[in-house]
């Protein structure tokens, strides 16, 4: 018995939203703290995932078990529907049921797919609160067996070997700019860069971080990647945008016990950091803070987006 029933899905979906909204241009996937994004839709429509068969439910804070469907941007606005919460493998979802949204969005006609995330910054030149606009990853997971298309595949017509050097659409990226450029943004709101993606839920420590940096990543999180090796294989477009929420990579590294004990015999101060952790809620409190700046991007992309169809 195959092990997502897609018919029943979109019965159960399609049973709550009228049938303009059915058939959304746009996906959108919240990431920690920025369910708040949905709030630019109109006329919206919530389907909790306790009512869609198949669904899991988000465990995590700053995650909401619903999706949104509704009408982005100025105009008749773009179709869109978004999830204001995802699942994470390290909830205990199996990568088939943390990426089959994805495949239902596809199936409901989603062509463009926004994915955000919150992520820790290896590069030392993002500030808190950048957002980053994803060009590429390196997912050591995927390397080493951890790979959502593992397996059967779930439509024959998907390639089996899926090429991912051109996973993060080049279209989108360039529009991501322009909608920066029309808000007046400043130049260092947004950068470009790779996303490294761990299973969590444990966040690096500090040698990690340098591996990660050293491997030529700019920003390390928990989710997206299977999300976006879905997209792919179902032939969508895609857009990640990470907010920046932390440091991992501290500028000139942590002192060491020595030079902290060297000081205090010579009677100095210390200078330089001597110890730093991060929690989830401080995640999402750069979320809430930096939220509506997440969300004005993505509105303008989509408006972008809509009147010349690009
Ligand atoms: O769902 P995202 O990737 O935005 O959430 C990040 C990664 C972990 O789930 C959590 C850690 O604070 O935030
Ligand atoms: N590491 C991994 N995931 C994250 C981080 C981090 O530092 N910050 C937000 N999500």
């Amino acid at each position: 018995m195959a092990e997502f029933d897609f018919t029943a899905t979109l019965q159960a979906i399609n049973d709550q939203v009228p049938p303009a909204l059915q058939h959304p241009r746009v996906g959108i996937i919240c990431g920690s703290g920025l369910s708040g994004l949905a709030t630019s839709l109109r006329d919206t429509v919530f389907v909790s995932y306790d009512s869609i068969p198949g669904f899991a439910k988000s465990t995590v804070a700053g995650h909401k078990s619903s999706l949104a469907f509704g009408l982005m941007g100025t105009g008749d606005g773009v179709p869109v529907v978004a999830m204001l919460g995802r699942f994470h493998p390290y909830e205990g979802h199996k990568l088939s049921s943390v990426v089959y949204p994805v495949r239902v969005m596809a199936k409901m006609g989603v062509k463009d797919i926004f994915i955000t995330n919150a992520a820790g910054a290896l590069n030392p030149s993002l500030a808190v609160g950048t957002i980053v606009v994803v060009q590429d990853h390196i997912a050591l997971p995927n390397l080493t067996g951890m790979n959502p298309l593992l397996g059967p595949q779930t439509d024959p017509s998907h390639p089996r070997f899926l090429p991912l050097s051109d996973s993060y659409s080049r279209r989108l990226r360039k529009l991501v700019f322009h909608a920066a450029h029309s808000l007046s943004l400043p130049r260092d709101a947004l950068a470009e860069g790779t996303y490294a993606w761990v299973s969590g839920p444990t966040y690096e420590t500090p040698a990690e971080g340098r591996l990660l940096r050293a491997a030529g990543a700019d920003v390390v999180g928990m989710s997206t990647v299977p999300e976006v090796l879905a997209a792919r294989e179902e032939g969508m477009d895609v857009l990640v945008l990470s907010l920046v929420t932390n440091a991992v990579v501290i500028p000139g590294g942590y002192k060491s016990v020595r030079e902290e004990v060297e000081a205090e015999i010579a009677g100095k101060p210390i200078v330089g950091v001597v110890d730093e952790t991060i929690s989830h809620e401080e995640v999402l409190a750069v979320g809430s803070l930096k939220g509506d700046v997440m969300k004005s991007l993505v509105e303008k992309v989509a408006d972008l987006l809509h009147p010349v169809g690009v």
